[in-house]
């Protein structure tokens, strides 16, 4: 038996355990045969298998996941041997060869670990991790943009991130590498193809639709608070009505799921991404028979999937996404759209809840503009160019990020440069750039860095939505975070940065405008906020740890 920091060699079998960068996913066991690759079919009940656990709303343990043997991992056996150690980088004393820090990096109540390793050890800190190894824990700007941008083909997805993705969503955005090595500059080529599938212009387009699906949702909920205040679940109706955003804006697809009671659970959720591929079947042959703009047809048209259909019909061989790609990309946008969405959606109305002067600022504004329209539903530019509920979003999407980390692997050895040079850890020498070896994990921490006080200021952790309304402190300028999106890490930035977030964006305000004009909002049942993969509100002190949100819930009559 040979013993390495990667794992065990037992008997010719290699085991190694590798953190998901999905908190959802827990750890994934792989397992890799000497010589002989044995790949794991990524067959429609594989991924129905995973899919059921990864969008499931309880919080899987590890214990939950079953040990996948013979995974084909896109790592080479080269890579097996170890990554850097960083002993003269700050960060807390090895505890356990064995455990490292990875229970408390991947914990649901990580919040307080991961803002000190930030308060006490400053923006680059060397975490101990499982078998020896060492990551690091980044919130430097100048880091952050050479990890995400600049060398985003060193710093990839891991090998587990690709490998399990693979097998949950078939060929994506979220299953290939952008480097030019086996995979073939996979990713880029299906960015190249995508990127303008989700520009401003279908975003425009897609409001309609959204209006409608809003409608649905205030319609239910009214219909939950109809004999007075009422405190419910409402994160049940955030979920349902996200997977129908995504249904009929992502595909032309209805899936009924605030009118079907059993659309959002999981032996449902499953049977819905089983119908993937007839979903793409069926608004291919509208799609080519120009049967796909009436009307009447759900999407008219307009949908993420009818736009990509149409491009890839006239794009020239070398840039088509084969139909096996397409129907991937549709299993991503139902798992990365609707968790995430529908999350920010509850933790923002959990926040104007808990600040019911904020709440109530907003719905004036809200009101007032509806009435300067007459009562109609917002167009885009409106909706968009409302100050407040643009103030509201941004800080929760600051100080809230539903995604805390993402982990990236150095690819080959790289050295990483420094904005702020930090002090060795035996205080004797200043440092400016950081030599890493290849295979090495970095975590890029959205929260410490959307949470920064060298860049926010002393107050960066508290959610003050009126900082968007005077001019921001010249340090988030000068700091030139990488995130596409008001210099802020939630939807990271560079090559792999979210795709759909004005989609998410203009979910998030829609939805808030259309609910907050008919109902107030108060606490109710008390809930603690995970910190998984997405970040959940869960039932303080109950061992069900499904995604919940009780809520107060008043009708405003005159508004309805
Ligand atoms: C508030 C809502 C959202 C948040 C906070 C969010 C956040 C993120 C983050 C942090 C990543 C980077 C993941 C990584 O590098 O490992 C990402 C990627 C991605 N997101 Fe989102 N997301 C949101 C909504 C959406 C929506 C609505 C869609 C689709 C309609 C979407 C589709 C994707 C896809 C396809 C990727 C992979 C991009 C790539 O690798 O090229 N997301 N998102």
């Amino acid at each position: 038996m040979e013993l390495s920091t990667a794992g065990l060699l037992i008997n010719e079998l290699r085991f190694s355990v590798l953190p998901c960068n999905r908190g959802t996913l827990g750890l994934l066991v792989m397992a890799r045969v000497r010589n002989c690759r044995i790949e794991f079919s990524s067959s429609e009940s594989t991924r129905s298998l995973f899919y059921a656990m990864a969008s499931s709303r309880k919080t899987p343990t590890a214990r939950s996941f079953p040990v996948i043997a013979g995974l084909e991992s896109p790592r080479g056996a080269d890579d097996w041997v170890g990554s850097t150690t960083f002993a003269n980088i700050p960060g807390p004393p090895r505890a356990s060869w064995l455990k490292g820090y990875f229970s408390q990096v991947f914990n649901r109540n990580g919040w307080k670990f991961h803002h000190e390793l930030v308060e006490k050890y400053g923006s680059v800190v060397r975490v101990p991790m499982a078998f020896g190894y060492e990551d690091l824990y980044v919130t430097d700007p100048l880091a952050l943009h050479y990890i995400i941008v600049k060398d985003q083909y060193i710093y990839e997805e891991t090998s587990a991130f690709i490998t399990t993705n693979g097998l949950i969503f078939g060929t994506s955005l979220l299953s290939t590498l952008g480097l030019v090595r086996r995979a073939g500059d996979h990713h880029r080529k299906q960015r190249k193809m995508l990127n303008p599938v989700f520009s401003l212009k279908h975003m425009r387009d897609l409001l309609p639709i959204f209006n409608s699906i809003a409608h649905e949702l205030r319609d239910a909920l009214a219909e939950q608070a109809r004999d007075g205040t009422k405190e419910f679940d409402v994160m049940h109706w955030l979920s349902r009505a996200a997977l129908e955003f995504i249904g009929q804006g992502g595909f032309g697809h209805a899936f009924n799921a605030l009118r079907d009671e059993e659309a959002t659970k999981y032996s449902a959720y499953v049977k819905k991404i089983g119908q993937a591929t007839m979903i793409y079947r069926e608004r291919k042959i509208a799609v080519e028979s120009g049967d796909d703009m009436a009307k009447e047809k759900v999407g008219m048209g307009k949908d993420i999937l009818s736009i990509l259909l149409k491009a890839n019909m006239v794009a020239n061989e070398n840039d088509r996404l084969p139909e096996e790609e397409v129907i991937g990309q549709l299993n991503t946008f139902i798992l990365a759209g609707q968790e995430t969405t529908s999350h920010a959606i509850a933790r923002t109305l959990y926040l104007l809840s808990q600040h019911p002067d904020v709440q109530s600022r907003l719905r004036d504004e809200i009101t007032v503009a509806r009435k300067e329209r007459g009562g109609s539903d917002f167009d885009y530019d409106t909706l968009m160019a409302l100050p407040y509920l643009d103030a509201v979003c941004r800080e929760t999407l600051r100080v809230y990020p539903p995604v805390s980390i993402v982990i990236r692997t150095t690819r080959k050895d790289v050295i990483l440069p420094l904005a702020w040079p930090i002090l060795s850890a035996d205080g004797k020498t200043e440092i400016a750039e950081i030599p890493i070896k290849k295979n090495t994990n970095v975590i890029v921490s959205i929260i410490g860095s959307n949470r920064s006080k060298r860049i926010w200021g002393d107050d960066a952790e508290e959610w003050k939505p009126d900082r968007w309304l005077s001019p921001l402190p010249e340090s988030v300028a000068k700091a030139h975070m990488p995130g596409v999106y008001s210099s802020m890490m939630t939807f990271i930035g560079g090559g792999r940065a979210c795709i759909g977030f004005k989609f998410a964006e203009m979910e998030l305000k829609l939805v808030l405008s259309m609910l907050l004009e008919s109902f107030k909002f108060e606490l109710g049942a008390e809930v603690e906020w995970q910190m998984s993969g997405v970040a959940r509100p869960t039932l303080k002190g109950s061992a069900d740890k499904s995604s919940m949100l009780p809520l107060k819930v008043s009708a405003l009559e005159e508004k309805l």
